[in-house]
C-alpha cells in the first residue's frame, strides 16, 4: 500500500478551491489509498505521469478532474510515500511542477523546494552584474563553513555572486530553498555563523556540525524530518479529519522547534518554551495538552491555564478543534481555567464558599482604613504593592518572617522598627476584609496554595499559557496541583508582553526549567514589518528572562533574532489636532481596510489604554456606519463588527488589521500606574517597563496591517518608532 503525506502547499491549495473540487480531490485520494503501487502506476484513471520537461523527475501528475491536476512527488529510494505537493488548475499545476525541484538540506536534513529556472537566471543576472563590484556580500565566509550550514552548490554559487542584501532578498523563497535563505539572511544580517547554527540548525535536532561529519538522509527521510512543512497521514480516519474538518495550519503542521517539545516523549521535570509575540506557544501548548491525553493514563487530569476567562474560552474551543471528533472523548480529562477560577474553586471546595473579590477601588478604601488611626509615612499604594510583592509573594505568614525577608523586586529599604508597624497595619488589613468576608484576588490564591498544599495535588499535568505575567502567589497553586515528577509542568510565555508587575523566580517555587527550556523565533501572525516596527518600541528596555528575576540569574531576553517569512506594509504612526480628526481619520483608515483591502469587519480591531476611548471608538463607528462591538462584551466568532478592546483585553488575540489610539503622553505611560521613582525605584522601573510591554503587546495583534495615532502630546514610549 503507498503511504501518503501532504506538503503545506497542497493544503493551502484544497482550502481555497470550491467544494465540489475538494470533493473530487477526496474522492482521488481515497482511491490513490485504495491501490497497490503497481496497481496505482497502471490505473488508468489516476493518470499517474512522469512529466516532460521536469526538472525533478521525481515529480508525477495526477488527474483530479477534466480541469485539475495535483502534483506529486515520489521518492526514487525505494520507498512507498507519496508527497501530494499541489493542487492546481490543469497549466498552473503542469508549470509549477515542471520548475521545481527538491533535495534535502545538508544541515537540517529536512526537503526543501527551489524553483530551479528561476534561480538559473538570477545567477546568469547577478553574475554580470557583480562582476565590476569590489566587495561581496559573504565574501567574509568559506566555503566550507556555508556548506556547514546547509548551503548547497547552487546556492553557493548565488550566495558568491550577492553584492548587497537586497540582492539575496530577490531571491526570496518560493524561488530560493526556504531554510538556506534564512541562513543567509542571518549571515547578511551580521549573525556570526556559530551562532547561526545555533539558532538554526541544532533547534531542528542537528547535533553534528560539519557537513562530512553528518550521516546521508534519504528524501523519504527528509520528508518525515520536515513536519513543518509535510505531514504523513496515518490512522483511521486522519484524512478525513484533515480534508473535512476546518483547515487551520497550525493544527497540521508544525515548525520542527514547535514538535520538538510538544511531541517530546517525557520531560524529566517542568519545561518551558518562551518566544515572542505570534511565534506559536499557545499553539505548541495545545499541542502538548493532546500528547499528553495521548499517551497518557485514563485516569490522568490536565489542568490548561491562561490568563483572562476570555481566553480560557477559546483555548478550550481550540483545543476542541484540534483533538477533533477522533479524540473528542478526551476533553473530559482537561480543566482549562484561570489559576484566579481554580483557587477560587480550591477555598471553596475547602471551607464552603468563597470570600468576594476586592476591586481595586475596594482595596484602596480598604488600606486607607487600615491607616485611618496612624500617621504613616506609607501610600496605599506602597502598601498595597508591599503586601502583594512581598507578603502574598513570599507567603509570609508571621511578623517574625516578614522582618527576616529579603524584600526581592523592592528599591526602597524598610528597617525593623517600620517592618512590625507596616505588619501591624497589613493585619488590620486582612482582619477588615476577613469581617466583610471579602479578599483580594492574590490573597485568594495564597489560601487556595495552602488548601492544596493539605489536601494534595489534583491533577497529573499542569500546562500554563501567558506564564509572564502569573503572580508568585499563583505560581504556587500551580506547583501545588501537580506532584513533582516527570512531565508534571509545561509553560509557555514571554517576558515581553509582561503587562502585570509580577516578578518571578520559578526556581525559589520549586519549579525547575534549566535544561528544559526553548526559546521560538519563528513569528507566523505578523509581517516581518510589523514586528520590526514593533521591537523597536521595546529597544534598550532590560527585558530579564521568564522566571529568572533573582539577582544572581537575571539573565536578558531579546527580540533580536526573531523573525517572520510573511511581507507587508510598513506601519503608519500619525498625530493628530484633536480626537475628532483622529477618529475621522480611524475611521477612513477602517473603510480603506473593509472595502479596498477585502478584510471583514470582525478581522479588524481597534484597541486604547482605557474603556472612556474604547466606547468613544464604538459610538463613534456605528454613527459612521461601520458596526463596532465591544471586545468585552464577548461577541462570538460569527458576530459582525470591528472589535474595540482596551490595550490589556488585546493580550493573546490577533487580527489582520488593529488600529491603536490615543497614545498620547497622558496615558500611556499612565502616571497613576507608574509607582514614582522617590516612592521606590525599583517598582518605577518595573511599573514603566510594564507600559512598554503593553504598547508592545497591543502592536503585535496586527496581522497584515497597523496603524498607531494620538491626538495632542504623543508619547513618549513611541520615540523610538517616530522621529
Ligand atoms: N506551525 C504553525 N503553522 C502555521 N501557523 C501557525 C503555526 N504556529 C502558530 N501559527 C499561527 O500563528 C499565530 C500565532 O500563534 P499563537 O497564538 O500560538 O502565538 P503566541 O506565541 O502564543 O502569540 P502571543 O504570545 O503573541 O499571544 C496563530 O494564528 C497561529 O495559528
Amino acid at each position: 500500500m503507498p503511504r501518503l503525506a501532504l506538503s503545506d502547499d497542497f493544503v493551502a491549495d484544497l482550502v481555497s478551491l470550491q467544494r465540489p473540487v475538494q470533493k473530487e480531490v477526496s474522492d482521488t485520494i481515497q482511491m490513490f489509498r485504495s491501490l497497490t503501487v503497481p496497481q496505482l502506476h497502471a490505473s488508468k484513471g489516476m493518470h499517474l505521469e512522469k512529466l516532460e520537461g521536469a526538472r525533478d523527475r521525481r515529480i508525477r501528475t495526477i488527474r483530479i478532474t477534466k480541469f485539475y491536476r495535483g502534483v506529486l512527488l515520489a521518492p526514487d529510494d525505494g520507498s512507498e510515500l507519496f508527497t501530494l505537493l499541489r493542487v492546481a488548475a490543469h497549466d498552473e499545476a503542469i508549470n509549477w511542477a515542471r520548475k521545481r525541484a527538491y533535495s534535502v538540506n545538508g544541515a537540517t536534513g529536512g526537503i526543501e523546494v527551489r524553483n530551479v529556472e528561476a534561480l538559473d537566471q538570477m545567477e546568469t543576472y547577478f553574475g554580470g552584474k557583480a562582476v565590476a563590484a569590489p566587495t561581496r556580500l559573504f565574501e567574509q565566509h568559506s566555503d566550507t563553513v556555508l556548506h556547514d550550514l546547509g548551503i548547497d552548490d547552487q546556492v553557493l554559487r548565488l550566495a558568491r555572486v550577492c553584492v548587497t542584501a537586497d540582492d539575496l532578498t530577490v531571491m526570496a523563497p518560493p524561488m530560493m530553498p526556504a531554510d538556506q535563505y534564512e541562513v543567509l539572511e542571518y549571515l547578511a544580517d551580521g549573525s556570526p555563523a556559530e551562532d547561526v547554527w545555533e539558532q538554526l540548525i541544532a533547534p531542528r535536532g542537528q547535533t553534528v556540525r560539519t557537513a562530512e561529519g553528518r550521516p546521508a538522509v534519504t528524501l523519504t527521510e527528509a520528508i518525515l524530518n520536515s513536519p513543518d512543512r509535510i505531514v504523513e497521514v496515518t490512522g483511521p480516519g486522519e484524512l478525513e479529519r484533515i480534508l473535512t474538518e476546518d483547515l487551520a495550519r497550525w493544527r497540521i503542521f508544525l515548525h520542527p522547534a514547535q514538535k520538538r517539545y510538544a511531541y517530546h516523549p517525557g520531560f524529566n521535570g517542568p519545561a518551558q518554551v518562551t518566544g515572542g509575540p505570534g511565534t506559536g506557544k499557545t499553539v505548541v501548548a495545545l499541542h502538548r495538552v493532546r500528547h499528553l491525553l495521548r499517551t497518557g493514563r485514563e485516569d490522568d487530569r490536565i489542568l490548561l491555564t491562561t490568563f483572562t476567562n476570555a481566553m480560557a474560552a477559546s483555548l478550550r474551543d481550540s483545543l476542541a478543534l484540534l483533538l477533533g471528533e477522533t479524540d473528542a472523548h478526551l476533553l473530559k480529562r482537561v480543566d482549562v481555567t484561570t489559576v484566579d477560577s481554580l483557587a477560587a474553586r480550591v477555598v471553596r471546595g475547602a471551607r464552603g464558599s468563597t470570600p468576594k473579590p476586592l476591586s481595586g477601588a475596594a482595596e484602596k478604601g480598604a488600606w486607607a482604613r487600615a491607616t485611618a488611626r496612624e500617621d504613616l509615612p506609607w501610600t496605599e499604594q506602597f502598601l498595597s504593592q508591599e503586601f502583594r510583592n512581598v507578603v502574598l509573594a513570599q507567603g509570609l505568614r508571621t511578623p517574625e518572617e516578614y522582618l527576616r525577608c529579603v524584600r526581592r523586586g523592592r528599591g526602597t529599604p524598610v528597617g525593623r522598627v517600620q517592618r512590625a508597624r507596616l505588619w501591624r497595619v497589613m493585619e488590620r488589613f486582612t482582619a477588615d476584609l476577613s469581617s466583610r468576608d471579602s479578599a483580594t484576588y492574590t490573597q485568594m490564591c495564597d489560601r487556595a496554595a495552602r488548601c492544596l498544599a493539605d489536601s494534595g495535588p489534583l491533577y497529573r499535568h499542569v500546562v500554563v499559557d501567558e506564564a509572564q505575567d502569573l503572580h508568585p502567589a499563583q505560581w504556587r497553586v500551580l506547583r501545588a496541583c501537580v506532584a513533582p515528577q516527570f512531565d508534571d509542568m509545561f509553560l509557555v510565555g514571554d517576558p515581553h508582553q509582561r503587562v502585570y508587575d509580577s516578578r518571578v523566580s520559578l526556581r525559589s517555587l520549586g519549579v525547575h526549567v534549566r535544561g528544559r527550556s526553548s526559546r521560538l523565533r519563528l513569528n507566523y501572525r505578523s509581517t516581518e514589518e510589523i514586528l520590526r516596527w514593533s521591537a523597536a518600541l521595546l529597544d534598550g528596555q532590560p527585558v530579564g528572562r521568564l522566571g529568572e528575576d533573582d539577582d544572581d540569574d537575571a539573565g536578558r531576553d531579546t527580540l533580536r533574532d526573531y523573525r517572520s517569512q510573511l511581507h507587508g506594509r510598513i506601519p503608519v504612526a500619525r498625530g493628530y489636532d484633536s480626537q475628532d480628526e483622529e477618529l475621522k481619520a480611524l475611521t477612513e483608515q477602517i473603510r480603506t481596510w473593509i472595502d479596498q483591502d477585502g478584510v471583514k469587519p470582525s478581522e479588524v480591531a481597534v484597541c486604547a489604554r482605557f474603556n472612556t476611548l474604547v466606547d468613544a471608538v464604538i459610538a463613534r463607528l456605528r454613527r459612521e456606519g461601520i458596526p463596532a462591538v465591544a471586545v468585552k462584551d464577548d461577541p462570538g466568532p460569527g458576530v459582525t463588527g470591528v472589535r474595540v478592546a482596551t490595550m490589556h483585553a488585546m493580550k493573546g488575540l490577533e487580527f489582520r488589521c488593529v488600529g491603536v489610539v490615543g497614545v498620547t503622553s497622558k496615558v500611556l505611560p499612565f502616571a497613576q500606574q507608574v509607582t514614582p521613582a522617590e516612592v521606590d525605584p525599583v517598582q518605577h522601573q518595573s511599573d514603566l517597563m510594564a507600559e512598554h510591554c503593553l504598547l508592545f503587546v497591543a502592536c503585535t495583534r496586527a496581522r497584515d496591517a497597523l496603524s498607531v495615532s494620538w491626538s495632542g502630546q504623543r508619547s513618549t514610549l513611541l520615540d523610538p518608532v517616530v522621529g
